[in-house]
């Protein structure tokens, strides 16, 4: 499955935030798009999604997919422990033994068995977050979405949850869609980096992990153009 977004344009009023946007996005790897502050990385997801219109463009093999999301908070139901945490995503698509081998068979693969019946207000930020990674893993989508999904989380639990992020991607095949400004994230976790300018936002550059020097590249463009 091909997925693209080919010449997105997009206004708020009259301000001009998204200008003549094209990604490829590659099955089964991990697109970066990195960008300053404003630049209407949200904008673009919520394009990708179908939850917002556009003005103009065109947005491939996105339409008929089931779309995991994950976000800056963790989004999990308060009053459902774990376990219906995750019941919650997969109900509708399974019978209840096949959700129970499930459930039980991601929170063994990443250790969190001990967890099941914890209520988020019991678990720390890191594990909360580690929940939602693992609610959108669990979810039978191609596509993962990620607005900031480390930001709010301090130094050390940001590495574990990145891991852990990455343990799972490791396992599971899908797209994954990451909308960052840190650019050690992006180096991290991206297989494909693409950089935005500020608004009105255009690709500035699409950069792939593996070229020599891509972190210079990377480092020196946002020099010129500070990301927060
Ligand atoms: N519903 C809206 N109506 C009007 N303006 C909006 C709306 N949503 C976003 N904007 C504006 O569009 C621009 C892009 O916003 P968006 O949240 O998409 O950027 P972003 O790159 O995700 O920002 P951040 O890095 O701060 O999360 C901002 O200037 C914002 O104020």
């Amino acid at each position: 499955m091909a997925y693209k977004v080919e010449g997105i344009t997009k206004y708020y009023g009259n301000l001009k935030v998204l200008d003549n946007i094209s990604i490829d996005f590659e099955s089964n790897k991990t697109t970066c798009i990195l960008g300053p502050s404003g630049c209407g990385k949200t904008t673009l997801l919520n394009i990708i999604a179908g939850i917002i219109p556009m003005d103009s463009g065109q947005i491939i093999g996105f339409k008929d997919e089931r779309i995991s999301y994950v976000f800056q908070e963790d989004r999990l139901i308060k009053w459902k422990n774990v376990k219906e945490n995750l019941e919650f995503v997969l109900r509708g698509n399974m019978d209840r033994k096949q959700m129970e081998n499930i459930i039980d068979k991601y929170l063994k693969l990443v250790n969190l068995e001990e967890y099941k019946y914890y209520y988020p207000k019991k678990l720390s930020g890191g594990m909360r977050q580690k929940v939602s990674i693992l609610r959108a893993f669990a979810y039978p989508s191609n596509v993962l979405i990620m607005d900031e999904p480390f930001k709010s989380l301090d130094i050390k639990s940001k590495s574990v949850v990145m891991q852990f992020f990455k343990q799972l991607r490791d396992i599971e095949n899908k797209t994954c869609i990451l909308v960052t400004h840190d650019i050690e994230e992006a180096l991290e976790l991206g297989d494909k980096i693409v950089m935005l300018t500020q608004k009105p936002t255009k690709v500035k550059k699409v950069v792939n992990k593996n070229i020599k020097d891509a972190r210079k590249l990377i480092e020196s463009y946002f020099d010129i153009m500070p990301l927060k």
